[in-house]
């Protein structure tokens, strides 16, 4: 396939993924989007259940499946190495508007926080959450995890050199900072309903064993005895639990 092709796919993915990310932000925290976690018509619960496992369990599947180093060997023999995390960032953000659009809200309360001061307070927790989210993945790499150095570097003749693995910032304090933003951010909530429970407690079962049984087996194979030390020094995804 032509590179500037390969270049405008990944611009889009990449455009896509902002967008979804954006809107992840008021879907969750129940402002601003037309369509949040606990807004449009309640459907019975067995309903509710039903349909957002489905939407939950698309988004687990594409996102375990394609971030597996032998489907990422599979589709690179068909397409551009270039191209592969582009789709994946593009598949992954489709999900999650799928998500969006077909979530059914359970509007049955948790927990209602009466008092302002912690009302903010759990706001801006949230708002921590996400922001540790997208700091965390400029401390990675940013434009690699998101496929825009592949098709910069694929319109330039260039080869896009292997991620380094990074032990810095929010790294030497949790292996994950990325999933922990991510569980800030669905926990701290000042209202919590059953819908907005249920996203939560799946997604965090989903993020604690994808992370230990996919993501780190991988980085063992690929690091080695440094992945391992790592992991005996740093704590997974809650901080200061490791001596
Ligand atoms: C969506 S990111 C999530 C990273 C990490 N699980 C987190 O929560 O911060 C997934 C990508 O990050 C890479 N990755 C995970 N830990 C890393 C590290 N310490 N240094 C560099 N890359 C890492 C994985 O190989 C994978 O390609």
């Amino acid at each position: 396939m032509k590179k500037s092709i390969i270049f405008i796919y990944g611009i889009v993915a990449y455009c896509i993924f902002l967008v979804a990310f954006l809107y992840a932000i008021g879907f969750v925290g129940n402002f601003f989007v037309p369509k949040t976690i606990d807004s449009g018509v309640e459907p019975t619960l067995l309903k509710a259940i039903l349909t957002n496992t489905i939407l939950l369990s698309v988004f687990a599947i594409q996102h375990s499946v394609m971030a597996r180093p032998k489907f990422k060997k599979w589709f690179t023999s068909i397409f551009s190495p270039a191209m592969e995390r582009s789709t994946y960032i593009l598949l992954s953000s489709l999900a999650l508007l799928l998500i969006y659009w077909q979530w059914q809200p359970i509007t049955i309360l948790v927990w209602k926080i009466e008092n302002d001061i912690l009302s903010i307070i759990l706001m801006g927790i949230f708002f921590a959450g996400w922001l540790i989210v997208l700091l965390s993945t400029f401390m990675i790499n940013h434009f690699e995890l998101f496929g825009l150095a592949q098709i910069y570097n694929n319109l330039k003749n260039k080869k896009t050199p292997n991620p380094k693995f990074q032990t810095n910032y929010l790294y030497k304090l949790v292996r994950h900072p990325i999933m922990l933003g991510f569980l800030i951010a669905f926990w701290a909530t000042p209202t919590m309903t059953v819908g907005h429970l249920f996203f939560t407690l799946i997604t965090t079962i989903y993020i604690f064993i994808a992370v230990k049984y996919l993501e780190e087996k991988d980085l063992r194979k690929y690091i080695g005895e440094a992945y391992e030390t790592y992991q005996n020094e740093v704590p997974m995804i809650i901080p200061f639990t490791k001596k």
